[in-house]
């Protein structure tokens, strides 16, 4: 298969040839033409995010469609939008086709971006096509804003702020240690639609773009998406405000299940789900004012304040953990 007949079954797959105001208002040129136009807002916000196979999925492993890795590489790109509080507007998908890529494969998880976009309000807008030694996707996001000042930013936390969480953390740790077969489900005696949950949290996390959008408009400043753990996440915030995070491990809410997969790997569950990544929940800092509002919004669960920075400098302490343990951190490309 040819570089033009991926693109052409991708055309088709999208409507492309029709008129593209009729998949999006915002679109005035799309797939087709050498460059996408759109209607801009007055605030462009451009998030890029690439996923390699081998680094981010395994492709054709039992239990991993190419369905899901388009879902997982969209929703990873559109969480960054959501850790902005932006509206999400254009996707742009690169993708490296390995020898055997076939256009069916290619449908299949285009098929899979255009889903999550369709429920999301993103459009895919263009791409490209390449050959590769494996399979690769680079998927630019752009979302939208009418004003610079009402977006949540890595350097918004103030002293007297609560940290909070739009959700639990782990599961996608755990449905990853699940599909490596690292931990058995029976064996570790967890229910099979307790690990078919965790599995699916890791192949289908749901960027939290409502949620991102509401609290900024309520107010919040600083918010920041758990990608690489929360551990390191929450570190990013610490630094960029200069302030210090005082978070409370045992106060970090966990999803069914996650407990007995670290148990099975040997690890403390809270000390797992902080440092896992790929959750893809957002963790923010309110104002004592905007707590209830924010829980509204969609924050489920506080576990620490912002204090101005110490002696020590910026950075996270979680208490709950024994005297001396060492730092937590959570996943980072080695680079070498
Ligand atoms: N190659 C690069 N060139 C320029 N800027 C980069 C490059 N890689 C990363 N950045 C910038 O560095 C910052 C942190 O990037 P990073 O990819 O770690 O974001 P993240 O949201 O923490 O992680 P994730 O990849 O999981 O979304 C971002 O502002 C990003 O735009
Ligand atoms: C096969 C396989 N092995 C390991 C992992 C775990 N993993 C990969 S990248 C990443 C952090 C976010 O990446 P980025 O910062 O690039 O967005 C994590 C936790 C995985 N998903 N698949
Ligand atoms: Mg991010």
């Amino acid at each position: 298969m040819g570089e033009r007949s991926l693109i052409a079954a991708i055309e088709a797959l999208l409507g492309a040839g029709g008129a593209p105001q009729v998949r999006n208002p915002r679109l005035v040129r799309w797939v087709g033409d050498d460059a996408a136009v759109v209607r801009a807002r007055p605030f462009a916000v451009t998030s890029v995010d690439a996923m390699v196979d081998g680094v981010h999925f395994r492709s054709g492993r039992p239990g991993t469609s190419l369905a899901d890795i388009g879902h997982r590489a969209v929703a990873g790109a559109l969480s960054d939008l959501a850790a902005m509080g932006a509206e999400a507007g254009e996707v742009y998908v690169a993708l490296g086709a390995p020898e055997g890529f076939t256009a069916e494969d290619g449908l299949a998880l285009v098929g899979g971006m255009e889903a999550l976009c369709a429920r999301t309000g993103a459009v895919i807008a263009g791409g490209d096509v390449t050959r590769a030694p494996a399979l690769f996707l680079s998927v630019t996001v752009v979302g939208w804003a009418e004003d610079a000042a009402v977006l949540l930013t890595r350097d918004g936390a103030r002293p007297g702020d609560l940290v909070g969480l739009t959700g639990p953390l782990g599961a996608s740790a755990a449905g990853l240690a699940l599909l490596d077969g690292r931990v058995d489900a029976a064996s570790a005696g967890i229910a099979p639609d307790v690990a078919a949950a965790l599995v699916a949290a890791h192949l289908r996390p749901e960027p939290r773009l409502r949620e991102g959008v509401a609290l900024a408009r309520l107010g919040l400043r600083a918010g920041i998406d758990v990608s690489d753990g929360l551990a390191t996440d929450a570190g990013h915030l610490a630094a960029r405000s200069g302030m210090a995070l005082a978070l409370d491990l045992q106060a970090v809410p966990l999803a069914p299940g996650v407990g007995d997969v670290a148990r099975a790997l040997g690890e403390d569950p809270r000390e797992f789900a902080v440092t896992g990544g790929e959750d893809y929940e957002l963790c923010v800092c309110a104002a004592p004012a905007l707590t209830s509002a924010a829980r509204d919004a969609g924050v489920t669960t506080w576990i620490g304040g912002v204090d101005a920075a110490g002696p020590d400098g910026p950075g996270v302490h979680f208490s709950g953990r024994p005297a001396g343990a060492p730092p937590l951190s959570g996943f980072e490309h080695p680079v070498r």
